[in-house]
C-alpha cells in the first residue's frame, strides 16, 4: 500500500454525495430521505438544533452507522454498500475530529497521532511515525513539546489541537469536525477557526464541520447546511439561506446573537479593507 498521502487525489467535484438517507433508532426517526452534496475544496458548516442528527450524519457518512434507506458516496465510491470490514481505498483519505477529542488517555498525543497511520500503514518504521507524527502536533498549533504530554496534561483548547493532529495524521483529503470550538473561549475558538481555514487552504481540503457556533459559520464556512425535520431543509449561503422562508433559519440567523455574528463579521471585514486600502511604508 501507499504511503500516507500517496494516493491519487480525488478530483472530481462532490467528494461526499448522500441521497435519500434514513435513519431510525427504534421507533424514533432522526433522518427521513435526507439529501446533501458536498462541494470539493469548501468548508460546508452542518448546523440544527439539538439532536437533529448531525453526529448520526456523520457516522453515517464515515461508515460508522449504517442507514435504514439511502445510498452515500464518498471519493465517488459507495459507502453503503460496502461491508464494514471491506477495504474500499477510501477510509484513509478522510480524517475526524469527534466531539470532545475523543483522545485515548493512556497514550501520549504523538502515540494518539500515530494511532491511524499504525491501523493503515504498519509497516512505518518508529522513527518515522515520531517524525510524522511530531510534524502534525506542530502543524495543529501544539508547541512541540505537547507531543509526550497525555491528554490529561492538556488544557480543553490544547485536547482539541490534539485530535485535530490525529485527524491530519493520514493527509487526509477530508476533514470531519465535529463541534471543534465547543467549550473554547473566544479567542481561542477564533484561533481554532483561523486555523480551520488556513489548513484548508494550504491542504487543499474539504470540510465537513458542524457547529453550533454561529461566529465560525460567519467567518469560515462557505456554505451552511441546515438540518431540521429530519431533512437538510437549506443548504447555500448564510445570504442564500436568509431568503428562505422557514422559521427555524430565519430564528437562527436573524435572532439576536446571529445578528451579533454578523456585525463582528462585518467589522472584520471593514478592518481588513481599511489594512488593504493603507499604502505601505516602503510606499510600494
Ligand atoms: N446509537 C444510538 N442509539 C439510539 N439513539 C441514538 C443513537 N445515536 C444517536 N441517537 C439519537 O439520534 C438523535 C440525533 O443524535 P445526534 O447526536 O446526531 O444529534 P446532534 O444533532 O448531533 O445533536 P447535538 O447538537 O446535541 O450534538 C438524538 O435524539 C440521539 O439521542
Amino acid at each position: 500500500m501507499a504511503g500516507p498521502g500517496q494516493h491519487e487525489r480525488y478530483r472530481g467535484d462532490h467528494p461526499i454525495v448522500v441521497d435519500g438517507l434514513t435513519n431510525r433508532f427504534g421507533d424514533f426517526t432522526v433522518h427521513e430521505y435526507l439529501s446533501l452534496t458536498v462541494n470539493r475544496g469548501e468548508i460546508i458548516g452542518v448546523v440544527g438544533g439539538s439532536g437533529t442528527g448531525k453526529s448520526v450524519l456523520m457516522r453515517s457518512i464515515i461508515g460508522l452507522q449504517y442507514p435504514q434507506e439511502g445510498q452515500i458516496e464518498v471519493f465517488g465510491r459507495s459507502i453503503t454498500d460496502a461491508d464494514p470490514d471491506e477495504e474500499i481505498g477510501v477510509r484513509n483519505r478522510w480524517g475526524v475530529l469527534f466531539q470532545g477529542g475523543a483522545l485515548f488517555s493512556t497514550l501520549t498525543v504523538a502515540e494518539n497521532v500515530q494511532v491511524p497511520l499504525k491501523q493503515f500503514y504498519p509497516d512505518i518504521e518508529p522513527s518515522t511515525l515520531d517524525a510524522i507524527a511530531r510534524y502534525k502536533v506542530v502543524m495543529s498549533g501544539l508547541p512541540e513539546d505537547a507531543a509526550c504530554k497525555y491528554p490529561s496534561e492538556l488544557s480543553g483548547g490544547m485536547k482539541k489541537r490534539a485530535g485535530l493532529a490525529r485527524a491530519l495524521a493520514l493527509d487526509p483529503e477530508l476533514l470531519f469536525l465535529d463541534e471543534p470550538t465547543a467549550g473554547l473561549d473566544p479567542i481561542g475558538a477564533a484561533a481554532f477557526d483561523r486555523l480551520t481555514r488556513e489548513l484548508k487552504e494550504t491542504l487543499g481540503l474539504t470540510v465537513f464541520l458542524i457547529t453550533h457556533d454561529l461566529d465560525t459559520l460567519y467567518e469560515i464556512c462557505d456554505r451552511v447546511a441546515v438540518l431540521a425535520d429530519r431533512q437538510v431543509i437549506g443548504v447555500g449561503t448564510i445570504p442564500e439561506l436568509l431568503e428562505t422562508e422557514h422559521p427555524w433559519i430565519q430564528e437562527y440567523f436573524n435572532g439576536p446573537r446571529g445578528r451579533a455574528a454578523q456585525a463582528s463579521q462585518n467589522r472584520s471585514k471593514a478592518r481588513a479593507a481599511k489594512t488593504i486600502d493603507k499604502p505601505s511604508p516602503a510606499g510600494a
